[in-house]
């Protein structure tokens, strides 16, 4: 089956400074990407090279097994941006209205339904509703749109904690109804952790690890021992992270390339935010995971 999105070596450089480089990533039909990354990262960059707001500088990117910039992609992603942009002097309708005028598969009934399940009144000017309001509108009338690929900057960053959850909850109803494939980024795992099931934790414009939010959990061990003991672990795993506490060493390390861990060390399967910490706080420039994707 077609890959919705292969990237391979894609780079893309402002000026000097290369914001993206050597990103390698496949992500299969109905997948839920979570794009993880600092601030600065080369998060929005990816992000606008997938909806080809962005020309890369380097490599290839197909999206449904066409070129990025495509005309017959034009229809088939969606792209919510980071500061949801929407016309202040708009009411919700006129802003129903130009989504209806602006995309070939709107969904009127879907965006009626779901407006009014946000209980938002249509004759309200988009200007008066709150930040999280004005983003369930922007979600409403991307999803209305039907996208087959839908990308997400940081959704929720601006939103409380209820509007957060009724967010996602909507965002994974339409995902599973249609199986729509999803990128979303966010500097949070733990809002991403219970819809993704692919994950890529991006540093500095480079993919340190991606894949399957299972493989990669289940190829990476977390290794507790006595400091002393550390170095025996370095010598036989890959370590992807090593914190110290007192007298006691925290080892991130790949699975896959080392002896059973000793009985007098404890060891888990490390959780999605544990792995990523690890990669955001550890140093090894890891390429992508080819195991995992
Ligand atoms: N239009 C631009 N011109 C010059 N440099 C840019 C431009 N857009 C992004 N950059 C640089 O590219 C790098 C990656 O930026 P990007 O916005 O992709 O990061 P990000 O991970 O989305 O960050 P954040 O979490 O803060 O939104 C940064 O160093 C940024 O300064």
């Amino acid at each position: 089956m077609t890959a919705v999105i292969q990237a391979s070596a894609l780079s893309k450089r402002f000026r000097n400074t290369w914001a993206l480089r050597d990103v390698e990533l496949t992500l299969p039909k109905g997948s839920v990407l979570g794009l993880v990354g600092p601030n600065g990262a080369g998060k929005t960059t990816l992000l606008k090279l997938l909806v080809d707001l962005l020309e890369p500088n380097e490599g290839e990117l197909t999206l449904f097994g066409l070129p990025a910039g495509h005309p017959d992609l034009r229809a088939k992603v969606g792209y919510l941006a980071q500061d949801h942009p929407l016309y202040r002097d708009f009411t919700i309708t006129e802003m129903l209205r130009a989504g209806r005028v602006l995309n070939s598969r709107w969904d009127e009934d879907w965006a009626q339904a779901r407006l009014a399940g946000l209980r938002l009144r249509p004759s309200k000017k988009i200007g008066t509703l709150s930040g999280g309001q004005q983003a369930q509108v922007a979600l409403t009338i991307t999803l209305a749109a039907r996208p087959d690929l839908l990308v997400l900057d940081e959704p929720v960053a601006s939103m409380d904690p209820l509007a957060r959850r009724d967010f996602m909850g909507t965002l994974m109803e339409v995902v599973a109804e249609r199986e729509t494939t999803v990128v979303i980024s966010s500097h949070v795992v733990s809002e991403l952790e219970r819809m993704c099931d692919h994950l890529a934790v991006l540093t500095n414009g480079r993919l340190r690890v991606a894949g399957e939010t299972d493989a990669l959990r289940s190829g990476h061990r977390l290794i507790t021992c006595p400091v002393e003991d550390a170095e025996r672990v370095q010598d036989a795993y890959t370590v992807i992270d090593r914190t110290d506490t007192g007298r006691q060493s925290t080892l991130l390390v790949r699975r896959d390339d080392g002896p059973a861990p000793q009985a007098s060390w404890a060891h888990t399967t490390p959780d999605l935010e544990e792995l990523v910490l690890g990669y955001l706080r550890g140093d090894t420039a890891l390429t992508i995971d080819e195991a995992a994707t």
